[in-house]
């Protein structure tokens, strides 16, 4: 089991930020977490990365259950990709030393690389098709492709879990699609690591995304395979406005029906 929450209830002054949040990410499940602003999924994943702590509940990651189990060592297996992580690395770094940093998820590097870990960071950037890019500055680099490079970071410790926290926000169309041709490339390999895929947007549910979780004022809404959650009705009384729900190539689009 991946991760394995029961009963999460987390009350902060006085308010219950997650209500009764049970959820089980099993291997070889890739998930879409869909909630709107304020409704608790950066809260979720704090939990599940042990930078909060539940009220009451239960919580187990990569089968360790924790209170029993180092949340430092626990974190070395799960990478976290969030917008948030540009702005705290140093922009003057190279791409490559970008992606090696991920080896103790450092900010800068403080050692010298070993020829194969400079290898691995190489060819992981060859996976997210940025190669290219490796000795350019990461600060000079577009959104996208500091996207990309921040997931090859993540990619770097070889994790079992990786969160990718609204990647394709401030992407254009273009910069949107290439990313997620690049996720969808990474799901397909052997040693990819669970998904946990945070977004506002369905068209970016990929069909790789076996499963959805749909959190609203801290509860689950529905969780299930996306294609299951994913209807209309559902997704409607989820938005309190009526959707058009359309599936295209193996994608969502939504709507909001004119009323
Ligand atoms: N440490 C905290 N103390 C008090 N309230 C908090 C804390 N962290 C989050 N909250 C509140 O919990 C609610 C859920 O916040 P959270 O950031 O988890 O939502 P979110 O779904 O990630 O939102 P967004 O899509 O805007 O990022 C919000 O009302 C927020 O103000």
């Amino acid at each position: 089991m991946i991760i394995d929450l029961q009963h999460i209830i987390w009350e902060r002054d006085d308010r219950t930020i997650l209500n009764d949040i049970s959820w089980q990410v099993e291997k070889g499940q890739h998930w879409c977490l869909l909630g709107l602003n304020g409704s608790g999924k950066t809260s979720l994943l704090n939990m599940v990365n042990g930078y909060q702590w539940p009220t009451r509940g239960s919580i187990s990651v990569l089968g360790h259950q924790f209170g029993t189990y180092d949340l430092r060592e626990l974190r070395k297996e799960i990478g976290w990709v969030s917008t948030s992580l540009q702005q705290k690395l140093y922009g003057t770094d190279s791409a490559l030393n970008i992606v090696l940093s991920g080896r103790e998820s450092s900010i800068g590097i403080y050692d010298t690389p070993s020829e194969q870990e400079r290898e691995q960071a190489y060819a992981i950037l060859e996976t997210l098709g940025c190669e290219r890019l490796a000795d350019r500055i990461y600060q000079t680099l577009s959104q996208g492709e500091k996207q990309r490079v921040l997931i090859g970071r993540a990619l770097m410790n070889k994790p079992k879990l990786l969160i990718l926290d609204e990647p394709c926000t401030g992407l254009d169309l273009i910069a949107r699609e290439h990313l997620l041709e690049r996720i969808t490339a990474l799901s397909e390999q052997e040693d990819c690591p669970a998904l946990i895929y945070v977004t506002h947007h369905v068209e970016e549910i990929l069909p790789c995304f076996t499963h959805s979780l749909l959190l609203k004022n801290g509860e689950v809404f529905a969780q299930g395979r996306t294609e299951e959650v994913l209807t209309a009705p559902q997704m409607s009384s989820f938005f309190e406005v009526p959707i058009q729900l359309d599936r295209e190539n193996d994608r969502y689009w939504l709507t909001i029906k004119q009323r």
